[in-house]
């Protein structure tokens, strides 16, 4: 598709994410320069027909640049406090600023447990159809005010991730304040970006710094493990520099030199059910472990249910139609799955021969 300037980009549906970093100054307060620029950068894309969900950081932020005084406050308190007066002030501010290009768009608070069941995680889906389908851009942020402590995501990045699956996005594009991923620390000069990163699994951990940035809150380790994730179901995943000008177009123009790192999707990507249990790990109700010949069927390129026959311990309560978590005979976690009946009955069915699958292929999804 043509834009104003005739520029063709390389996809039609995306979900940026623009974290804490981009958003905020060294002194913690709102970049409102930068959030202007990045809409107006937005604002093109969208006005050349590119549908895009974003995912905006900086609640925080803007509650500390508002309220510079206030009582001695302990971690939670003060993100609750900073959080409730500071999203009402950037929802405000993307609002004017997306106004101005005659663009409207429309906040969305989230929170993990709203995408525990599947009735939840469908309603969700359908509130961002709907405004994708009328040319409202969702604006969307961790409810941070109720979500606390155990009920919080790692950070925006595995919210954008959930997200970016759960609409079916083209392209989730993560906007930091590095150019990519280094090989290296990135601050010593000999470390270079990392440009691709193939499906499969690379293991990076050895490349990244555990220390984190000064208000990122899950840091690179959980950019890179959502980034692969995401990949893994068919979505293009690319970090890349918010407080570069003109950053997304330039990104995202066909036969871009932009320098940032790319995940590349995988071409077999599964149903819809599969990728909103791949992302429901912090959901989890119950333990199920499996023998050695269950593992490596399931493991096998057969589609093979988890039959009663093969599990060897069961932990934890759950109903029919929880999620719960897969270990193998070594006690390592291999997935998650759909429990098909409740705990009570998979415990009397544990090492039966012909009973029906706790968890169908159709539901089962293998790390
Ligand atoms: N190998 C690496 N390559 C790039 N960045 C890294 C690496 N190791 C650690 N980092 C740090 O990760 C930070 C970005 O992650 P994070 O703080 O979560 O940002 P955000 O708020 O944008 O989500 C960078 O500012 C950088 O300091
Ligand atoms: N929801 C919070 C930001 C949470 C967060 O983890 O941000 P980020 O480090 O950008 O992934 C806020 O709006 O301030």
């Amino acid at each position: 598709m043509k834009n104003e300037k005739s520029v063709l980009y390389q996809y039609k549906r995306i979900a940026v994410k623009i974290g804490s970093n981009v958003l905020t100054r060294k002194d913690g307060t709102l970049d409102i320069t930068r959030m202007s620029a990045l809409v107006d950068q937005i604002a093109e894309l969208h006005k050349s027909g590119i549908e895009i969900i974003l995912i905006s950081s900086g609640a925080v932020a803007s509650g500390r640049s508002e309220l510079k005084e206030h009582k001695k406050l302990d971690a939670v308190s003060s993100r609750q406090l900073f959080s409730a007066v500071g999203q009402a002030k950037l929802i405000n501010r993307y609002y004017e600023l997306f106004r101005e290009h005659g663009i409207s768009c429309g906040q969305v608070l989230t929170m993990k447990e709203n995408f525990a069941t599947r009735r939840h995680y469908l309603n969700q889906k359908h509130c961002m159809d709907i405004m994708l389908e009328n040319n409202v851009i969702p604006i969307v942020n961790e409810n941070d005010t109720i979500s606390v402590t155990e009920l919080m995501f790692t950070d925006n990045d595995e919210l954008s991730g959930l997200i970016a699956t759960m609409m079916d996005m083209e392209a989730l594009i993560i906007l930091s304040n590095i150019d990519g991923i280094y090989n290296g620390s990135p601050d010593d000069p000999k470390s270079t970006v990392i440009t691709e990163i193939k499906n499969g699994k690379n293991d990076l951990s050895s490349y990244i710094q555990t220390h984190k940035s000064s208000f990122g809150r899950g840091g690179m380790l959980t950019k890179c493990n959502i980034a692969r994730k995401v990949a893994d179901e068919g979505i293009t995943v690319i970090i890349a520099n918010g407080k570069k000008d003109n950053i997304l177009p330039d990104l995202l123009q066909i036969g871009s030199k932009m320098v940032c790192t790319r995940f590349l999707p995988s071409s077999k990507a599964p149903s819809s059910v599969k990728k909103w249990i791949a992302h429901s790990a912090g959901f989890a109700k119950g333990e199920i472990y499996i023998n050695q010949c269950a593992t490596e069927m399931l493991l096998s390129p057969k589609a093979i249910s988890l039959l009663p026959i093969g599990i060897t311990q069961i932990i934890g309560d759950f109903e029919k139609g929880d999620i719960v978590r897969i270990f193998n005979h070594k006690n390592e976690a291999i997935g998650l799955g759909r429990a098909s009946f409740d705990s009570n009955k998979a415990r009397k069915l544990i090492g039966q021969q012909g009973a029906k699958p706790l968890i169908h292929y159709d539901y089962l999804y293998l790390d």
